[in-house]
């Protein structure tokens, strides 16, 4: 446990820990069972409770999910978010929660997401990493995520802002505001982390070559071309690849929530009323007692089944995408733009960190890297003109 100091509470370690305070949190919690009481300053009543217990978490956020609002504070720290569905409760959150599903469950929807993102690959990434790979240049891969996936997600809602009906004025702007958000930052973060992990192993990365050859009838050599909902159903090696990614580097690390009354937690932790929760996800991606002794190595294989599909995951254990009724509405709309995004790269470039770049992540609400992930990138498939020998 770290220390508990007078007045100041174990603040101090915190602080200390803070250029990579969620690995200590991780290793706190791993040597505690799962579920720490963090003592704030004394002054401060910021004593919380950190968890990366399953069982809390699918308490928590399934069975008496009524008992764990987000709560008043985290309206005030994220107040940029206005009344949008990140940052409400109760009766505004029931109404935004409809407005949201009545809006991704529109027939079309899927579709005009479809081509929106497949237009995005093709007129903004492609020709970015084409001019880098002819240039020999290097860039931030993650700046370039970024502003794919705004771009992307503001041109959908902008076309769909007439199916908000009546709504007050407001509400539409904070709706837009939040789903802007929801897509821009966590996927570049999972795209960003994805690609860092490839590049550290470039077997899975040929696994998922000889899969986009084979799901997609390409030869190598052949020119890319767009595909559509059944063949990105096929790539069940590029889905195992992300979920593998979105366990070790979860887009949003942790998770605030407030109870309501005083409760006991399935750990046997006595949580008072208005006590603050944070749930770890971060901490829950890497906790050996969930995933195993690899539970730090990077392995596809284990999302797939023997028959080659996708193993099913309880929410409550793979948290990235959280679970319950306030769970990521976004998922399967995330999926598309990440398999989309991954196998044009994939297919078409090879992508190689910067030697000596620091890559290290952010104290952000969204994980992302500090600095950035700093890459090149060649063209594959390129017709090199062949090798003259010469004999003196
Ligand atoms: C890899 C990409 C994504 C990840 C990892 C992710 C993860 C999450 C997580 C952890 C939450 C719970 C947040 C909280 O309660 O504080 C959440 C909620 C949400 N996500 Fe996502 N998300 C992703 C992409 C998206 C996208 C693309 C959209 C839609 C454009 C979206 C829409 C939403 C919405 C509307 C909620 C709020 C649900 C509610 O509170 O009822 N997400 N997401």
């Amino acid at each position: 446990m770290p220390i508990n100091w007078p007045l100041l509470g174990m603040t101090p370690s915190l602080l200390w820990n803070f250029s990579h305070v969620h690995d200590y949190m991780t290793d706190v919690l791993r040597r505690n069972g799962g579920t720490i009481m963090y003592k704030g300053p004394w002054f401060a009543n910021m004593d919380m409770i950190f968890t990366s217990d399953p069982a809390n978490y699918h308490y928590i956020s399934s069975t008496n999910f009524h008992n764990y609002p987000k709560g008043p504070d985290f309206r005030e720290i994220f107040d940029i978010l206005g009344d949008g569905i990140f940052n409400c409760d109760s009766k505004l959150w029931e109404l935004q929660h409809k407005t949201t599903m009545s809006l991704f469950n529109d027939a079309g929807f899927l579709m005009l997401l479809e081509k929106t993102i497949w237009k995005n690959v093709e007129e903004e990434l492609i020709p970015v990493l084409e001019s880098m790979s002819e240039q020999g240049s290097q860039r931030d891969l993650q700046d370039i995520f970024k502003r794919l996936t705004f771009d992307g997600f503001t041109r959908e809602y902008e076309d769909k802002t007439g199916s908000f009906g009546n709504n007050h004025e407001k509400v539409i702007k904070d709706t837009l505001l939040n789903l802007l958000i929801a897509g821009r930052d966590t996927t570049s973060s999972a795209l960003t982390w994805f690609f860092y992990l490839l590049a550290k192993n470039p077997v899975a990365e040929a696994k998922i070559r000889r899969e986009l050859h084979a799901q997609l009838g390409l030869k190598e050599g052949d020119k890319w071309k767009s595909f559509g909902a059944k063949e990105l159903g096929q790539l069940a090696y590029l889905h195992a690849s992300l979920c593998e990614a979105l366990r070790l580097f979860p887009p949003v690390p942790l998770n605030h929530k407030v109870s309501h009354e005083a409760d006991t937690l399935p750990s046997s932790h006595q949580v008072r009323k208005n006590s603050i929760i944070i749930l770890h996800s971060y901490a829950m991606g890497r906790m050996e007692t969930i995933w195993g002794e690899d539970a730090l190595d990077f392995k596809p294989e284990r999302w797939l089944s023997k028959q080659g599909g996708i193993k099913q995951v309880p929410s409550y254990k793979f948290t990235a995408f959280h679970a319950g009724p306030r769970a990521c509405l976004g998922k399967k709309m995330s999926f598309i733009h990440m398999k989309v995004v991954a196998a044009t790269i994939i297919y078409n470039y090879q992508v190689k960190m910067v030697e000596g770049h620091s890559f290290t992540q952010s104290g952000s609400v969204i994980l992302q890297m500090k600095y950035g992930l700093m890459v090149k990138v060649t063209k594959r498939n390129e017709v090199k003109p062949p090798l003259i020998s010469f004999t003196l």
